[in-house]
């Protein structure tokens, strides 16, 4: 079989690819004001990510609400992740001074995990100690509700709190405080999943739609499922042949496409291919964890100091580090000028 055409793949001219993600529901604006407003009566901010995308699930946008507090970064869904990628991401991480936890909500001990380092820090805490709130945000359907319920069942036995779903957008406000621990007591509020008001780079938008942060028909399916059947062709480890139970494997989705929706029975009356049924078909598996663990970053040094270097904006200073820039701005160009005389 040939090598992916990958990317080059999506500029076939019966894809749409230029169309632009713009997606920033009015709820989304009303909480992060919600947020903010919050943000001073909360003790710990934990910012869920989902590990199938540790780069492209970063919302840039937190880093200026949060500033300051004290966070923890959650990547959900590890389940769904290559548990190698784990030891990267957490090095990474850990140079950018941010402590990484890997959940999945299916699994008492991850969840555990992240109410033990709660726990430790309201211990700490003993001005707040009486009332310990943690604020779960996040991109869309990375998981926070299912985490507060997960939590909620480990830490006092109770059921569940907080709606979820499969699709983007199911929590539409902020929520009240929901307890999740007796003693100390801990609290969670539950926020909208917030999506970057604008994705600029197109690859990023696929991998967040793909894994379920963004509706599909504002995306749209066919360039989804193009850059999927590029990515697992680029994992040896993935027989997706043999999972969707195809003859051929095939760096065409057209061919791709073809082959699945006569396994499936998507045809039309007349025999016709319901290419809509069978893309649908295609991300489904995906979603439901059929094709194994996929991460859809890279993560070799470079891709990852490229996606800092272009995305993430240092958080805002302080006023004091402000001023102290200033000076220091101030000192440089009397040097600068000092020397232009030749005084220096
Ligand atoms: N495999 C897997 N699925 C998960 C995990 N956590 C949540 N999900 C699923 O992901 C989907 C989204 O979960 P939610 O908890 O509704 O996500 P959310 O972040 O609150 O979503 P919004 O309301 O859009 O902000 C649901 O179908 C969950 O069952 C996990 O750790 N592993």
């Amino acid at each position: 079989m040939a090598v992916s055409k990958g990317i080059l793949s999506l500029t076939r001219t019966h894809f749409s690819y230029e169309k632009t993600i713009n997606w920033f529901p009015g709820h989304m604006a009303k909480g992060i004001k919600q947020m903010q407003d919050q943000l001073r009566a909360v003790d710990l901010v934990v910012e869920t990510r989902d590990a199938r995308i540790p780069l492209s699930s970063i919302n840039p946008q937190f880093e200026r609400i949060i500033g300051g507090k004290s966070r923890l970064v959650v990547y959900n869904k590890a389940d769904l992740a290559p548990a190698e990628i784990q030891s990267v991401v957490r090095q990474e991480m850990a140079k950018r001074n941010q402590k990484v936890i890997f959940t999945d909500t299916f699994s008492s001990s991850s969840v555990k995990q992240l109410l033990n380092h709660a726990v430790d820090i309201a211990k700490g805490d003993l001005v707040r100690y009486p009332q310990f709130s943690v604020m779960i945000v996040g991109m869309p359907n990375v998981g926070k509700s299912s985490l507060i319920n997960a939590l909620r069942r480990i830490g006092i036995g109770r059921g569940k709190a907080a709606s979820t779903g499969a699709k983007p957008g199911v929590t539409r406000a902020m929520s009240s405080k929901i307890k999740v621990l007796e003693s100390p007591p801990v609290y969670l509020l539950d926020t909208p999943g917030v999506m970057m008001p604008f994705i600029p780079d197109p690859v990023t938008a696929i991998k967040v739609a793909l894994t379920g942060g963004i509706k599909d028909n504002i995306a749209d399916e066919a360039i989804l499922a193009d850059y999927l059947l590029f990515r697992l062709n680029r994992c040896a480890h993935i027989d997706y042949k043999e999972v969707l139970k195809i003859e051929e494997p095939t760096d065409d989705i057209n061919c791709l496409v073809s082959q699945l929706s006569k396994k499936i029975g998507a045809l039309r009356q007349g025999g016709e291919i319901d290419v809509d049924k069978t893309l649908q078909f295609f991300l489904r598996t995906y979603r439901n964890g059929a094709f194994g663990k996929l991460c859809l970053d890279d993560l070799d040094q470079a891709a990852v100091e490229r996606f800092f270097c272009a995305s993430i904006q240092e958080p805002p200073l302080s006023k004091n580090q402000d001023k102290k820039a200033k000076r220091a701005a101030q000192r440089q160009r009397s040097l600068e000028k000092a020397k232009a005389k030749n005084l220096v």
